[in-house]
């Protein structure tokens, strides 16, 4: 028999023919009686970074907690390069590169320590790590001067620069970024959007959630707008910069009637 039709995990294409890496089909989840996300089905491009947005209590944590196999919906189903991931986990788990709100760093150790720890961690070779810590390094915009110090005496923007770069050593497929951004001041939030853009040069998908509206519209190639855990909206850039009159926050207030 063809093998395409032995394989269980074909990859679908989109309407213009590139790649879907993820897929949610219909997912809902509840805490107890809350229903934290309902019904939501969206699709991730292969090399593209797909924002989510949404006020507090929208669902996107959640969601994306999901996609990196930390919770499990109540029904619905994520497909990875068409496969399962609640089916098989594993299917995900060594392409993803997931970065939570929470730092995890250890401060008593430097910045290289804290790399060539992680980079153990993902399993990545011994040959391979030291080229693929320069290469993070280039993308995160640390030198070795930045390196040789200890966490403890970095500011909070470049936490989050090697925190995000930790999560990239094992050179995963699809990138999910839990509000990098939170938190710190403008200079540094600049530096991780350009970290994520020069990500997206090397190939990589990204999930992006953000706080920020305008930090979003400006890297994000499409656009998912939850309220209540629900999809009220999904915009593309193109979609955004042809209707310069309304920016992202307006058509989000708009559309949960807050405008
Ligand atoms: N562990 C939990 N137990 C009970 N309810 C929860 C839990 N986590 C989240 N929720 C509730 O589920 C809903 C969605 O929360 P979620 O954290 O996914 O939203 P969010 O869009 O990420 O919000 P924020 O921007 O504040 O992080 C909220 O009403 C929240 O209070």
């Amino acid at each position: 028999m063809c093998k395409l039709y032995m394989d269980d995990n074909i990859k679908a294409r989109n309407q213009l023919g590139g790649f879907i890496l993820l897929q949610l089909v219909d997912i809902k989840k509840y805490y107890k009686n809350k229903k934290a996300v309902d019904g939501i089905s969206f699709e991730v491009n292969e090399g593209e970074i797909f924002g989510l947005i949404g006020a507090n209590g929208a669902g996107k944590s959640t969601t994306i907690a999901m996609v990196a196999t930390m919770l499990k919906p109540d029904s619905g189903d994520i497909l990875f390069e068409g496969a399962s991931i609640i089916k098989k986990p594993s299917v995900i788990r060594r392409h993803l590169g997931y970065v939570p709100q929470e730092i995890s760093l250890y401060s008593a150790l430097t910045g290289m320590d804290n790399l060539l720890f992680w980079g153990n961690a993902y399993h990545v070779p011994k040959e391979k790590l030291s080229e693929r810590i320069k290469e993070v390094c280039d993308m995160i915009g640390f030198d070795e001067n930045i390196l040789k110090q200890k966490v403890s005496t970095y500011s909070g923007g470049m936490k989050h620069r090697l925190n995000i770069g930790t999560a990239l050593l094992h050179h995963p497929k699809l990138v999910v970024l839990d509000e990098p951004t939170a938190g710190i001041d403008i200079v540094a939030r600049n530096q991780i959007l350009n970290s994520v853009l020069k990500l997206k040069e090397t190939g990589t998908t990204v999930l992006y959630c953000g706080h920020y509206m305008e930090e979003v519209e400006k890297i994000c190639d499409r656009i998912c707008m939850l309220h209540n855990g629900k999809i009220i909206d999904i915009r593309t850039k193109e979609e955004l910069l042809n209707n310069p009159e309304k920016n992202l926050e307006t058509i989000y207030l708009e559309a949960i009637g807050q405008a």
